[in-house]
């Protein structure tokens, strides 16, 4: 089975939202990664519920929101009801992630959690069991555009080794600095999902580059 893409909406032209969700539409990509970010947990704000609520009207691809957010549990609700399909938290902003997990699960959407570059997968020894996604940061959140951190390699061996050796399907994501380069790599190493973000929208063919991505 071929890697999965989620293209970034944060490096599409927001004064062209719409047209950008209707070309991701028509692409092979299997989501539309939705970054949300509140300024405090990362030093940058991008958007919020309308924003959200406005892709999801025009998505035909299901929204993985990645909550860059401190003490999430606030919006979960909130960002479910505005079409959020996976909600991924980052194990660094929640004091209580177990209780987050099930409360996420409870709104009937997939749970996810993140973890920054310098966060272990041994951090999530007592939480993957509950885990539809992991998502390994491979820059520090809070902006596109930023290089690949070449440790992430090794966080993915390790992770996949985790998840055979339990039976389970949580996925493994991939997000930042993502490129034609890295992509098999990151494939080999384990990933079942490639967040994409400048790579995809500034290429001229966005949606021929998410063909490649994919290796089709
Ligand atoms: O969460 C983030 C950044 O915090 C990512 O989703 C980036 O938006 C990915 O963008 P590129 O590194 O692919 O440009």
């Amino acid at each position: 089975m071929s890697v999965k893409i989620a293209p970034s909406i944060l490096a599409a032209d927001f004064a062209n939202l719409q047209k950008e969700v209707e070309m991701l539409n028509t692409s092979s990509a299997d989501y539309i990664h939705v970054d949300i970010m509140d300024g405090m947990f990362v030093p940058n704000i991008s958007f919020g519920l309308p924003v959200t609520e406005a892709i999801h009207r025009h998505a035909a691809k299901l929204l993985d929101v990645h909550l860059m957010i401190l003490d999430p549990d606030r919006y979960l609700p909130a960002f479910r009801k505005a079409g959020a399909e996976v909600l991924t938290v980052h194990i660094e902003a929640c004091n209580h992630l177990h209780r987050t997990v099930q409360y996420i699960k409870d709104l009937g959407a997939k749970a996810g959690v993140a973890l920054n570059p310098h966060t272990p997968v041994a951090a999530l020894e007592n939480i993957l069991d509950d885990l539809d996604l992991v998502c390994l940061m491979s820059v520090n959140p809070g902006f596109g555009g930023q290089k690949f951190i070449q440790g992430t390699y090794d966080k993915i061996r390790k992770l996949r080794q985790m998840v055979n050796e339990r039976g389970l399907s949580t996925m493994i994501e991939i997000d930042g600095g993502v490129n034609q380069t890295n992509a098999p790599l990151l494939m080999e190493a384990g990933a079942d999902v490639l967040v994409a973000g400048s790579f995809v929208f500034t290429s001229p063919d966005p949606i021929h580059t998410i063909k490649n991505l994919k290796g089709l």
